[in-house]
């Protein structure tokens, strides 16, 4: 067992004690049942006393009805202890697993999923099951002692056996166990990758080459759990061979002893109902092993999950005023030498370099710069999806690690180039910004976003189902939704990264519109490639290779000639390379009708 397996047990201990007593009571019961019966047939066979063979099979009708309830209250408890441990562990891993962004969605399914089912049913079943093999075990055991004591040491000896051949195939299979997990969750994080991606892959026509990668993938796959097979079954055949080999081998060495005279016909009679009761636990922890090695094959990944996740997240203890949570009185925005270096890329580069900037409250800030510059990895530091190895970053005066995740979001709205949309209606969609809006204000916020009008032409108005993932609207019809969305939220700092790439000029000049009417009422923060776009905001902030190079005005920054007003004049003559074709198009196409 791990120490991962320990340390969660710690809050559930009652519950698998409980568990463990239940079933060694279980255990009792069968050992007074074959107690009961051993002398009601010697009582029969030998005894003439009806009273007393009355009072035995009375006995064993009481001890069956005994367990009965026993068994029936063991399985309330393990179910007890299961749902605990399940919901305990949910609570853990799923707001980890949430605030993660560089994991494949596949591998953290396959990682949770059935981690948590195998942990569920180490504690619910198996750690229950050791503790009746001991103590089960061990009275049965003493109970033989007390008439026979050489049949007990061998029955002991072979039930010590069985545990040991258990761990012998542990320390095989584990490493392969760990190797298995590691090619279903390869697997199933490719599987969901294609299933996503399969527009991309048709249209690249790559579904051969996918295919051959998935198959490639469920070869291993099917290498490592046949060798987990094959290493199970020789396991149960030693540990069916000992056990089973061990009740043979004693009742027929039983037989001849009471042959030759050295046990009585009381003690083989005994040994005969009791000798299956030394193997029964150990049977019940043998059907119960596989949850050992799949927990102990889980509690790694799942380790790995929770510290990964605290070691890339900052520390969530707040530092609360008397009112219980901490609020900036003003929201301007301050990096101080931020840098940052995403793991296992750029062979350690920073992205970011000793960034030093600040972004008054309500200004309307621009940032560009080269592809690559940084500019969404400075937003996701400022959403905290990651936090700056050096340097720090302030609202309103106060650390962003002092602030809690969620008071640090409810500060921002944002918009993003890629729009998540989930199953459900639109309006569903656009309540997840805040539940309980009025409609009248769910209306306003997709009139700001130029999409309240397409959305009354739909026959279901705001209650349309918009499929998975959004798939029944166009990109830019998702990206207005995204926008009214985050409207709605009504956060102080607006952030909009790449948000108006896909949309057309019309519903770009609505938007910005929009945007025009939030100016020295919200901080605004746009990061675009379009230079087009962003020429109406206060300052212009101008990274290059993770540094900030250039600030100002889109005028001071053009008379300037440095970075921003060459990547000004590059677009400029592309937009004017693009008017020309459009004319030289259109003027074709009416010269040849
Ligand atoms: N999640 C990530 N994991 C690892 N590396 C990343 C991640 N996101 C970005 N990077 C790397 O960080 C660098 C900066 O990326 P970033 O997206 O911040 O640049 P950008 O200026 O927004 O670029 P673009 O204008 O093309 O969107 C890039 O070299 C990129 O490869």
């Amino acid at each position: 067992m791990n120490a991962f397996i320990w340390k969660l047990a710690i809050p559930i201990w009652k519950e698998v004690l409980l568990s463990t007593l239940l079933n060694v009571a279980i255990t009792v019961c069968y050992l007074a049942q074959a107690m009961c019966l051993a002398n009601l047939v010697i009582g029969l066979f030998f005894d003439t006393q009806a009273t007393s063979n009355t009072s035995w099979a009375v006995l064993f009708l009481g001890a069956t009805f005994i367990r009965i309830i026993v068994m029936a209250l063991y399985e309330l408890s393990a179910l007890r202890t299961g749902r605990i441990t399940k919901t305990r562990l949910h609570t853990q891993l799923i707001p980890k697993a949430l605030s993660l962004h560089n994991h494949a969605t596949g591998e953290l399914v396959s990682t949770i999923v059935p981690g948590v089912n195998a942990l569920e049913s180490y504690y619910s079943r198996y750690i229950p099951a050791v503790g009746g093999a001991l103590f089960g075990t061990a009275l049965v055991l003493g109970v033989i002692v007390s008439f026979d004591w050489l049949s007990a040491l061998i029955l002991a000896l072979c039930g010590i056996a069985i545990p040991i051949v258990d761990r012998v195939w542990l320390k095989v299979c584990r490493p392969e166990a760990s190797q298995l997990i590691k090619a279903m969750g390869s697997f199933a994080s490719a599987m969901l990758d294609s299933l996503q991606g399969i527009t991309t892959l048709k249209s690249l026509n790559a579904s051969d080459q996918r295919r051959s990668l998935l198959a490639e993938k469920a070869a291993i796959l099917r290498q490592q759990a046949m060798i987990i097979l094959y290493g199970t079954l020789m396991r149960n055949f030693a540990t069916s061979f000992i056990g089973l080999g061990a009740m043979a081998f004693v009742i027929i060495l039983g037989c001849f002893r009471f042959q030759n005279g050295e046990i009585n016909v009381g003690a083989l009679i005994s040994l005969l109902f009791l000798v299956r009761e030394v193997f029964r636990p150990i049977d019940k922890l043998d059907k119960t092993f596989h949850t050992a090695w799949a927990a102990n094959s889980a509690a790694k990944p799942i380790y790995e999950l929770l510290s990964q996740s605290d070691k890339n997240q900052p520390d969530n203890t707040p530092t609360k005023n008397s009112a219980g949570s901490l609020s900036p009185l003003h929201h301007d925005i301050v990096f101080s030498d931020v840098s940052f270096t995403w793991d296992q890329t750029q062979n350690g580069e920073p992205v970011l370099k000793d960034l030093n900037l600040s972004i008054k409250e309500n200004e309307f800030v621009a940032i560009v710069g080269p592809s690559g510059a940084g500019k969404s990895t400075l937003s996701s530091l400022l959403m905290r999806f990651n936090t700056p190895q050096e340097g720090k970053i302030t609202i309103g005066d106060i650390d962003l690690q002092s602030l809690t995740e969620p008071d640090t979001r409810a500060l921002m709205s944002c918009v993003f180039q890629d729009t998540w949309l989930f199953h459900g209606s639109i309006e569903d969609n656009l309540r997840i910004a805040a539940p309980n809006v009025s409609l009248a204000a769910i209306h306003h916020a997709a009139k700001q976003a130029n999409i309240h009008e397409f959305i009354m032409i739909l026959p279901d108005g705001y209650q349309t189902q918009i499929g998975e993932r959004g798939s029944t609207l166009s990109g830019g019809q998702k990206q207005r939704l995204a926008f009214a969305r985050a409207c709605l939220k009504n956060a102080p700092i607006f952030i909009l990264d790449e948000a108006t790439a896909s949309l057309d000029a019309e519903n770009e000049s609505v938007i910005q519109a929009s945007l025009k009417t939030f100016a020295g009422k919200k901080t605004l923060i746009v990061i675009a490639h379009r230079l087009s776009t962003i020429q109406q905001a206060d300052r212009i902030l101008v990274l290059d290779k993770g540094r900030l190079v250039e600030s100002g005005s889109h005028n001071t920054l053009i008379s300037k000639g440095g970075l921003y007003s060459s990547l000004f004049q590059q677009q400029s003559q592309a937009n004017r390379d693009d008017a020309q074709l459009t004319q030289r198009t259109s003027q074709y196409a009416s010269t040849n009708p």
